[in-house]
């Protein structure tokens, strides 16, 4: 696998390294000793899969809060994704910055989102799937939002936004000290 560290320390983009043969090709996606030697959680939890029929649907932007911070492992298993994230650790150098990268079928991509970052997904094709695990179980109670459109972080979707959850598209402004 190969870990490049976004400009958000302690995220990463992840590409399986394809080891080719007629039949196809083997690659690994998760490694609990490779994920070790980086400091990376290889806790799991939950795995989980969302679903998404049409192109332009939006989730996010999610996290959960201590004692139940999770940190997830993100892919797109059919179709095309762009996936961002958004640093809400407050003593971060690169608190309230965010971070975008195109999760495809085609390129096996994933995305590492640490502790304390804000989650969140635009679908770039109709019939798009995401597996993710997550290393916390879901909580409810712990559960924070913030807006894909609040002006705090300016995140610049790719598409119009088709579909969004009542509760995703109220999300209140983010405040820095807490949300
Ligand atoms: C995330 C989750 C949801 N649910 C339920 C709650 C609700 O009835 C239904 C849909 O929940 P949501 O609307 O929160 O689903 P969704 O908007 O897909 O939530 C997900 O969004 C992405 C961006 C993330 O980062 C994930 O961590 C998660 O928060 O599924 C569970 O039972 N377990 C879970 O782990």
């Amino acid at each position: 696998m190969i870990f490049s560290e976004t400009n958000l320390g302690g995220a990463y983009v992840i590409e399986p390294q394809f080891i080719q043969d007629e039949r196809g090709f083997f690659a690994r996606v998760w490694c609990k000793r490779e994920m070790g030697e980086l400091g990376l959680s290889t806790n799991l939890a939950q795995s989980n899969i969302s679903f998404n029929k049409y192109r332009g649907t939006l989730r996010g932007m999610h996290r959960q809060i201590e004692p139940a911070a999770e940190v997830k492992l993100v892919r797109c298993t059919k179709g095309a994704i762009y996936d961002v994230i958004v640093d809400l650790r407050p003593d971060s150098p690169t608190h309230m910055q965010w971070f975008g990268v195109e999760l495809t079928e085609q390129n096996h991509k994933m995305l590492y989102v640490p502790a304390g970052f804000a989650h969140g997904y635009q679908t770039l094709e109709d019939n798009s799937e995401v597996f993710y695990q997550v290393s916390e179980f879901y909580a409810p109670q712990y559960e924070r939002g913030a807006r894909y459109n609040d002006p705090a972080f300016g995140i610049v979707w790719p598409l119009e936004v088709a579909s969004v959850s009542d509760k995703d598209g109220s999300w209140p402004d983010y405040l820095p000290a807490g949300m």
